[in-house]
């Protein structure tokens, strides 16, 4: 039945209402509590495409495509990958108010059927906030990664760095020789981490060196990618990307390198067991010692430790420990390479401060502040991990707008280290500012200055912090104490007008093609070897 309205009705009273709406809406809207009032509001958004939304927006490297749509619609958007509802997060402000005022919400991380897969569904990094989560927090936090068992396992990074400047000098000494930094310095960071969890060498021959560092990489690509077939909504069925496939390949190598890593451990515990030897505890306990007797002990625990979850966590620390901190070195060395007279600022610090006598130790850390300033800028312009990506466990108002639960939230810190808003002449290399006097005070990196944030920050952050500023100290200071070097290029020749920064697409930017040099040695390691024998 339709309601017959007559012309006086519309002049006496629907007309008048209207009008009253329009004048009255914006007195309403400051008196109305902001909750309420911006329940339905959305960021702004591009265009979607039917089935798709976003995704033809976006190129490989995720956190550039960010940054062009930032340009075009501000500090927080929306969009939709597929059927993900997602928001881009790109000022310190925003950072802090997702991350630290509602860290509870955001404090889930999105786990595709790629990372269940290599993950045997019993990762930690990509585990929801619950108690294995805690579990094994505690145990990354107190035992593995505590100032405690960091100072046990000091002498093993210093015979690592060693034998890793032993290399980069034998290869010196043979002239023509060049050296591929890129894979030296994941060689070095996968055996500490493998020495400080499994008390083994990953690369005791280069072939396995090779086998973990491609399987590292491999990971950390799958991690960062987008399955189209997931997001829009063909599940598990369909792998048009090949990404499902490769994460099958990847997990089975992994997989047989962990047995082999567990098997030789199992024999050594039962042989240690055997001669009731305590040389292992004195000298720092493992992670894989700590899981294995969680998991072999009889008392109960409050969460129940299997091997999958003991391969699932070593995977994890090795991915999270290795590619981030080699590739911030290679990123370092780049851009000393490109800036010479930085290059020789940080030369004569080392050389002011430890001598030609001694090889630098992680104890000089302190006094070579311009070296920790080369490490933070290299963070700001290379975040090793250029979007932080958490996923939403409740729905949440921030500044006005509506971020529903299950939305994945990116706040991208490789827009932010380089706007102008925050940093002056962002895309100049120059370490000096973190050195010089600042309104609000000195930048770290540590988790609690928002424009700068390569560890995340708050409980989901990262907790190799502490191990991976010692590594990029050390190791960073003695390359340069150690050698000159020079860029060459896939042909061997010397790259003169600087070297190539375009990234490779992942969880975390590397350079997309490794680094490789000529060294030439500035000291004479072999006799400081001899007079230093131990680093510290
Ligand atoms: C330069 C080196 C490193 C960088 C830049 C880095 C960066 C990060 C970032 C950005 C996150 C995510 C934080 C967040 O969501 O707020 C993270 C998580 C993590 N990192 Fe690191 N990391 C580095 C080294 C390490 C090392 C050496 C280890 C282990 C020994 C490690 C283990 C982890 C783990 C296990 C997580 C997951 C934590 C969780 O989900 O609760 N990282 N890292």
């Amino acid at each position: 039945m339709v309601l017959p309205i007559s012309t006086t009705t519309v002049f006496s009273y629907v007309i008048p209402f209207l009008l009253s709406i329009l004048i009255l809406r914006p007195i309403f809207s400051k008196l109305l509590p902001k909750h309420h009032h911006n329940l339905l509001r959305r960021p702004p958004s591009p265009m979607a495409l039917p089935v798709i939304g976003h995704l033809h927006l976006l190129s490989s490297n995720l956190h550039r495509s960010f940054h062009e749509l930032y340009c075009r619609y501000g500090p927080l958007y929306q969009l939709h990958i597929g059927n993900q509802l997602c928001f881009v997060a790109s000022t310190p402000q925003l950072a802090k108010i997702f991350y630290k005022n509602n860290e509870f919400i955001f404090s889930s991380r999105n786990c595709s059927p790629a990372v269940i897969l290599l993950t045997y569904d019993a990762s930690f990094a990509f585990s929801p906030v619950g108690s294995y989560w805690k579990f094994i927090k505690k145990i990354a936090t107190y035992e593995l990664l505590s100032a405690h068992n960091l100072n046990n396992f000091l002498p093993l990074r210093a015979r690592e760095i060693t034998r890793f400047l032993q290399t980069l000098m034998n290869k010196a000494e043979a002239k023509e020789t060049t050296v591929n930094l890129t894979k030296e310095f994941s060689k070095l960071t996968s055996n500490i981490i493998s020495g400080m969890m499994m008390s083994s060498r990953c690369s005791e021959n280069d072939k396995e060196a090779e086998e973990i560092i491609q399987v590292v990489k491999e990971v950390t690509e799958i991690f960062g990618m987008f399955d189209v077939a997931d997001v829009i909504g063909f599940g598990g069925w369909f792998d048009f990307q090949g990404i499902k496939k490769r994460a099958r390949i990847t997990h089975k190598k992994y997989d047989a390198l962990l047995e082999k890593f567990i098997a030789t451990r199992k024999k050594l515990r039962s042989k240690r067991k055997l001669e009731e030897t305590k040389d292992h505890e004195e000298a720092g306990k493992d992670l894989l010692d700590l899981l294995l007797d969680i998991m072999e002990s009889e008392t109960v625990s409050e969460v129940k430790i299997t091997h999958d979850h003991i391969k699932a966590l070593i995977l994890d620390f090795i991915t999270a420990a290795t590619d981030t901190t080699a590739l911030t070195l290679e990123w370092a060395i780049a851009e000393l390479t490109n800036n010479p007279s930085i290059l020789k600022k940080a030369q004569q610090e080392i050389d002011n401060v430890v001598g030609k006598h001694r090889i630098v130790g992680e104890l000089d850390g302190p006094n070579l502040p311009y070296i920790q300033a080369i490490i933070n800028e290299t963070f700001r312009l290379h975040p090793p991990v250029p979007l932080l990506a958490r996923k939403s466990v409740e729905d949440c108002n921030v500044e006005g707008y509506q971020i529903p639960s299950g939305s994945l939230v990116f706040v991208n810190m490789w827009s932010i280290g380089r706007n102008p808003k925050y940093w002056e002449n962002p895309m100049e290399f120059r370490p000096e500012r973190f050195l010089e006097p600042r309104e609000g005070g000195p930048i770290f990196a540590k988790g609690h200055c928002f424009e700068l944030l390569p560890f995340g920050t708050g409980r989901r952050g990262c907790p190799g912090m502490p191990l991976a500023m010692r590594e990029l100290h050390v190791v960073l200071s003695t390359v340069i104490q150690c050698f000159e070097w020079k860029a060459v290029d896939s042909n061997g020749e010397i790259m003169r007008n600087g070297v190539d920064m375009t990234e490779r697409p992942g969880l975390t930017a590397p350079r997309i093609h490794d680094m490789t040099c000529l060294l030439v040695p500035r000291i004479d390691l072999p006799r400081m070897i001899h007079q230093s024998s131990s680093l510290k």
